[in-house]
Parts: structure tokens; C-alpha cells; sequence
């Protein structure tokens, strides 16, 4: 069987204060398959965003929508608000992929009601969580939640 591919999400001009975090993700994601968006935990991306002069924000934009169109699944740090990220949530809900949203409450922000709001109990999943949390919080996405949907 192909591997999953998973379409991470999280901010690059919205700020990059959450790089790390990003990383980890990544790194727990890459367990249960291919990770198409593995750039965004790049520590040499800052938020200028990928080098438009040379590849273009179109070209980063189709190739992204591309991207999202084969993905599996969608998992998204939503800690830092970043419109980028939103578009994408939206997209994704359009496409009706199935979508995990993480939130760290001890950022101090208080999540859009849009992306809150999107929880449908089954294929839209928002969480809330700590950051020692991850490993364990994607293990029982992806071996529990993930394959009943
Ligand atoms: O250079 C880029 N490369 C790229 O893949 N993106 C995508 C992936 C991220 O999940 C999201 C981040 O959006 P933003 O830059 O508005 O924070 O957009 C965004 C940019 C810059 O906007």
C-alpha cells in the first residue's frame, strides 16, 4: 500500500516563533508517512517565506493546492495565527479531507472561532495539548481515530 501522505500546516509569514514545535511534529508525523510539507520546520526558512523572487507566490501557492489535493490527511499547528494557514484549513474542508488541528492553550491566544468552530466530531478534529503530548496525541490520531473515519 502507498504511503499516507500528510499535508502538515503552520505558519511561515505569520511568524516563526513556533518553528520547533513545527519540527517535532514533523519528525512524530514522518512515522505514520510521507510528510509533503516537510519545509515549514526548515530553520533556514524565516518569515520572509520560501524565496518568491526565485520560485514565485504563485508558483508556492499551486504547488501547495496541488499538495493538499493528494493529501490524505491534513494536520495543522494552529498555535500561531497565520492567514496562509487558515486558507489552507478552508481549502481542506472544501476538498472534504479529513483535518487534525493542534492547539497549544499555554500560547496565551485564544483560538479563532472559525477553526474551533470546524470540530464535526469525526473528520474535523481540533485538540488542544501540550507540547510533551505530541507523540502520544498522533500515535492515537493515527492508529485509532485516523483509520475509523
Ligand atoms: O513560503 C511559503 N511556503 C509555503 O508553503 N506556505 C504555506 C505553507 C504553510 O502551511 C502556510 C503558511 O502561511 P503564512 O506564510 O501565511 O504563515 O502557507 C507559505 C509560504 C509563505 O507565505
Amino acid at each position: 500500500m502507498a504511503a499516507l501522505r500528510v499535508y502538515f500546516c503552520g505558519s511561515i509569514r505569520g511568524g516563526r516563533e513556533d518553528r520547533a514545535v513545527y519540527e517535532r511534529i514533523i519528525h512524530e508525523l514522518g512515522k505514520f508517512g510521507t510528510v509533503l510539507t516537510e519545509h515549514i520546520a526548515s530553520p533556514t526558512l524565516t518569515d520572509s517565506g520560501e524565496d518568491a523572487a526565485e520560485l514565485g507566490d504563485r508558483f508556492i501557492h499551486d504547488r501547495d493546492v496541488q499538495w493538499l489535493e493528494a493529501a490524505d490527511v491534513v494536520v495543522a499547528e494552529v498555535s500561531q495565527p497565520s492567514l496562509g494557514v487558515g486558507y489552507e484549513l478552508g481549502r481542506a474542508v472544501a476538498m472534504n479531507k479529513k483535518m487534525l488541528c493542534l492547539f497549544r492553550p499555554s500560547s496565551g491566544r485564544v483560538l479563532s472561532a472559525m477553526i474551533r468552530g470546524a470540530e464535526n466530531g469525526s473528520s474535523i478534529r481540533v485538540r488542544d495539548y501540550d507540547p510533551g503530548e505530541i507523540e502520544q496525541l498522533l500515535l492515537q490520531y493515527f492508529t485509532v481515530t485516523f483509520p475509523a473515519l
